[in-house]
């Protein structure tokens, strides 16, 4: 049997839809190809060229290309391996890395990660602002706020406070933060190469649920964010009720803009046209990531900009 009909089986209703958007037999592929262990190193704790020297002794060693601190390794069990134990590296999906590399935080600035756990873009975005300023990492699960701070320990992260809010909470904070990034929950599946579970689990109403979280959420995020400032909006899904719409439903409902991304990442069409829903070709700027355009998990990016002062 094709990987395709084997998909079909499994759950007929997702593979009509989605393949209304790519109908490759690639795409079908790497829907469910098994993903490549990739790490970001954690330069809080040593500088990138003595963990990459150090690795190289045991693992090959591949540079992920929109990532300086990212490499793709050939290790069956990170666990296994010391570097990781001592934070020194972090296994992080290499598509995963785009959204805090988007954000581009500095030192010295207050942040909000809105859905944070288990942590790896807190870690990434507090290596960025190199343990300075201030990061706010929410996660109403508790379970996984707990995660989320054993991360933090180990990554040697010290400029993070962890709360475990519903996001929308931060609304009420108006134009306070320099940048929020919102890694929403989502209907995940670029996770379906990390487990079957998340094909056979899928269902249109859980789009349809996601979607409404996601857009009281984006409205929050955008509410919290300082005039100048940037939102990172970001899915591991290709669904364009969660990407695309949820997104356009922002522009429609406040002064938001978009910003290009220029990163060395291949990239699908936007979905400027579903369900007899046209967007703003605004979503032109936005990068939609299929998981067989760089052999990595499914993703969806929007850089997001709140107009400065007196800005029209
Ligand atoms: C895609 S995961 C975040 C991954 C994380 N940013 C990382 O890179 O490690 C989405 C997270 O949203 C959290 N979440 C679910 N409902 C939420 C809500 N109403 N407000 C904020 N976060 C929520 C989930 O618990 C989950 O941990």
């Amino acid at each position: 049997m094709s990987v395709r009909d084997e998909i079909r089986e499994a759950n007929q209703e997702f593979y009509e839809r989605y393949s209304q958007i790519e109908d490759t037999d690639e795409f079908w592929e790497f829907i469910v190809k098994p993903l490549r262990q990739s790490i970001r190193v954690n330069t809080l704790k040593a500088p990138l060229e003595v963990v990459v020297e150090r690795l190289s002794e045991d693992y090959k060693l591949e540079p992920i290309p929109w990532v300086r601190e990212g490499f793709f390794i050939n290790v069956d069990n990170l666990a296994r391996v010391p570097e990781h134990s001592l934070g020194l590296v972090f296994g992080q999906e290499a598509s995963s890395m785009i959204p805090p590399v988007v954000l581009d935080p500095k030192p010295g600035e207050l942040v909000l990660d809105m859905a944070a756990a288990p942590g790896s873009k807190t870690g990434q975005i507090a290596q960025y602002m190199e343990n300075e300023g201030c990061i706010i990492a929410n996660d109403p699960k508790i379970d996984r706020a707990n995660i989320l701070i054993a991360n933090l320990n180990r990554m040697g992260v010290l400029n993070t406070r962890v709360t475990t809010r519903d996001g929308a909470y931060f609304g009420r904070f108006e134009n306070t933060f320099d940048r929020v990034l919102l890694d929403a929950p989502c209907s995940s599946v670029g996770m379906i190469r990390k487990s079957w579970k998340f094909l056979t689990g899928w269902r249109l109403r859980g789009v349809v649920k996601y979607m409404n979280i996601q857009k009281r959420l984006i409205l929050a995020a955008y509410k919290a964010l300082k005039p100048g400032g940037v939102l990172v909006y970001s899915t591991c899904t290709i669904d364009p009720l969660e990407n695309e719409e949820v997104v356009d439903y922002l522009l429609r409902k406040t002064d938001a803009r978009l910003d290009d991304i220029d990163l060395p990442v291949k990239t699908s069409e936007p979905v400027l046209e579903w369900e007899g829903r046209t967007y703003s070709e605004e979503l032109r700027k936005t990068l939609r990531i299929h998981p067989n355009d760089n052999d990595t998990e499914a993703f969806f990016i929007a850089k997001i900009v709140k107009p400065g002062e007196g800005e029209a």
